[in-house]
Formats: structure tokens, sequence, C-alpha cells
């Protein structure tokens, strides 16, 4: 801290940069050692940094305030890491589509970002290596599961290293006027968490599908008559007029994105694990399964049951647990459960998101 109250808001501001010049050398110093922790590590030590601080505060910090702290450290922290890593980061795009919004609260706004196309897309990127991470939607509060991302976990071994939570609010965005629309572009997603909105006040518009809400907005900006489903940053970006806010029908409407990679974070406290497995094709092989879980006082947060690609009547399931599998008592149910299960992947342990 300085040793005498700085005068200016200049002089704040020189002070901060010095900071952050301090903190860049020190993580070079930390990735030149290889002990520079992960952006998932980095991220629950910033928000315990936080939570001491805000208790500590002499004066009562607003949770509006407490996020915006939050994401000027997430952020300062994403130009400390400018060319020491991570590597590129995939997601899906183009630019201002939510993923990328998730994207930039998870990883700041100074990430190396590589947009792709498709969900499959960010998967295979990471894969290949390509990226060094991936963020995708996995479930919404009002839709329910993103069937794309269940997919490309069932196809194809794809570690979790951290989650986000992101609240959706959608828009009317247009480039014509509102009597103009004749179709609304959007993912089929976001379409699904307005459906009773659009219904009640675009009745006779076409809604097609789209692959992103980027694209729909891009499609907007070319054409008067479509008007997009889509966040209000890819609207500014694309020029478009917002016709109507907040148009989800459910005004809790949340995503929960997983972020994919192999740097999983070691135990923080607020841990989850994410796994996924097909049982035996027989009487009481699930509730063996949800028995161990019982029995070892392990708390659910998610089950979703999924066909398994290329057979019927066969199913794998999805299961978020609280706890970490460097605990001992989810170890011990990890391994009861490879006893009696016929496939069995450990996506990832990782830290809880804060909404
Ligand atoms: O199209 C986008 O903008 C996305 O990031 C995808 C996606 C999704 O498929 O769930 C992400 C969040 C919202 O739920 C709507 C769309």
């Amino acid at each position: 801290m300085p040793s005498s109250p700085p005068e200016s808001l200049e002089q704040i501001d020189h002070q901060l940069l010095q900071m952050i010049q301090h903190r860049r050398s020190l993580v070079k110093t930390l990735a030149d050692q290889q002990s520079l922790p992960s952006v998932g590590e980095s991220n629950a030590r910033q928000d315990q940094t936080l939570q001491s601080f805000c208790s500590d505060s002499k004066q009562s910090i607003a949770p509006k305030e407490i996020d915006a702290l939050r994401q000027t450290l997430r952020h300062i922290d994403s130009v400390c890491r400018l060319g020491v890593g991570p590597g590129a980061i995939s997601f899906l795009g183009p630019q201002y589509s939510y993923s990328h919004l998730a994207a930039i609260k998870y990883f700041g706004d100074a990430a190396p970002f590589t947009p792709v196309a498709t969900i499959p897309a960010v998967f295979d990127a990471v894969q290949r290596g390509d990226a060094v991470s991936g963020l995708v939607p996995i479930e919404n509060s009002t839709d329910g599961r993103v069937v794309d991302t269940l997919g490309m976990f069932a196809r194809l071994h794809m570690p979790i290293c951290g989650e986000v939570l992101l609240p959706i609010h959608h828009n009317l965005l247009a480039s014509g006027t509102r009597e103009q629309i004749t179709e609304i572009h959007s993912k089929p997603q976001a379409l699904s968490q307005c459906r009773g909105w659009l219904a009640a006040n675009f009745p006779a518009a076409s809604l097609i599908e789209v692959g992103s809400t980027t694209t729909a907005a891009e499609s907007a900006a070319r054409n008067a008559h479509i008007a997009a489903v889509a966040s209000l940053p890819a609207g500014r970006a694309y020029g478009l007029d917002v016709l109507n806010q907040n148009i989800e029908d459910n005004k809790d409407n949340v995503t929960r994105f997983a972020v994919l990679g192999r740097d999983e974070p070691a135990p923080t406290g607020k841990d989850k694990t994410s796994l996924l497995f097909q049982v035996e094709h027989q009487p009481g092989a699930l509730a063996g399964t949800m028995k161990i879980f019982s029995d070892a006082q392990l708390n659910l947060t998610w089950i979703e049951s999924f066909p398994l690609p290329g057979s019927r009547n066969e199913y794998l399931f999805f299961v978020e647990l609280t706890g970490h599998r460097g605990e001992d008592r989810v170890a011990d149910a990890i391994e009861q459960l490879a006893a009696i299960t016929r496939r069995l992947e450990i996506l990832g342990s990782y830290p809880v998101a804060v909404l």
C-alpha cells in the first residue's frame, strides 16, 4: 500500500499500472519455473482473496460491486498471462455469443479466444490440441440439457476442469422495424427459452434455427425482415436496434457452461465432480449406483440420462456430485462404482461456480 494517500485519480491509476506490471513479472517468473497456477486455480484463489477482502472491509460492498471487482481481477489476470499462457481458448462463436460472454467471465477479456462454428468443433479443437481449453453450454435452467454437448461427451473422452454460470437475458434485435419482421432467427435453445414471449408477440413470424445467437444477429444485420434473439453485446457489434429486452420466459434463466481442458484444479473445499457411466442392462443396476452415492453421503447436484450413440435402449448417465475426487469419500465411491459399471469416465473435479 502507498505510504501517503494519493492526491489524484491519475496518481492512483499510475499506482495500479505499476502493480499490474509487478504482477505480470511474477506471472512470467512462475511460468518460467513451471509453477504458474492454472486459470481455474487462480480463479479459486482470487475468489478467496475477494471474500476475505469483503469481510475485512469496513464498508459493506453490494453483490453487484463484488461481481464487478471479481471481473476486474479476472481481467487483470488475463492481462498478466498475455504471452505466457494459457494457449487458445475455443468456444461457439462468432464473438458475443453467450458462450463468448461465459468465456470472458471465466478467462478474462484479454485471453486468447478462438471462436468456432459449432459445439462439436469446440471438442475437436481441444482434442486435436489446437486449443488448450474450450467452453461449451451444458444445461439451462429453463430448457434443460444441451444435447450437442452431451452427445460429444458420449462420443469422446474429454475432461472438464471448470464450470461457469451465466444469467441469460435475451433480446429481440433487428435492423428493420417491428412491422417488417417475418422471421426470427436464433439457436434452438435460445428460441425455446423465449417460446412463450415469441408466441404472444410475434405469432405470425417463422422461427428459424441457426448455429448460434450471434449467427442470427449477423443475418438480422443483412436483412430487415429478420430479427435475432441474441445478447446485447451481439446487437451492438452488428449495429442492430434493440426492439425488446429481457424476452426470456423465465426471469431466472441461467446457463451452465463446462470448461474443457486437462488443467484439473486442486481441491478448494467447495468442489464438484462430474462422472459419466453406463450400467449393466439388468434390474436394479442404476439403483446400485445410487446406493453407493447415498452410503458415501455424497450429494448429487445433477443427473441426466442420454441415449448411448449407436445402440437401442442403452443409456449413459451423467452425474455431478459435491466433493473432489482427491477426497477419500469421493475416491472410494468412484472405486466402488467402477466395480459395478460397464463404462465409467471421471470427467473431472473442479470448484463450484458462483452465479
Ligand atoms: O448461441 C449462443 O450464443 C450460445 O452460446 C449457445 C447457447 C446454448 O446453446 O445454450 C448458450 C446459452 C444460451 O442458453 C443460448 C445459447
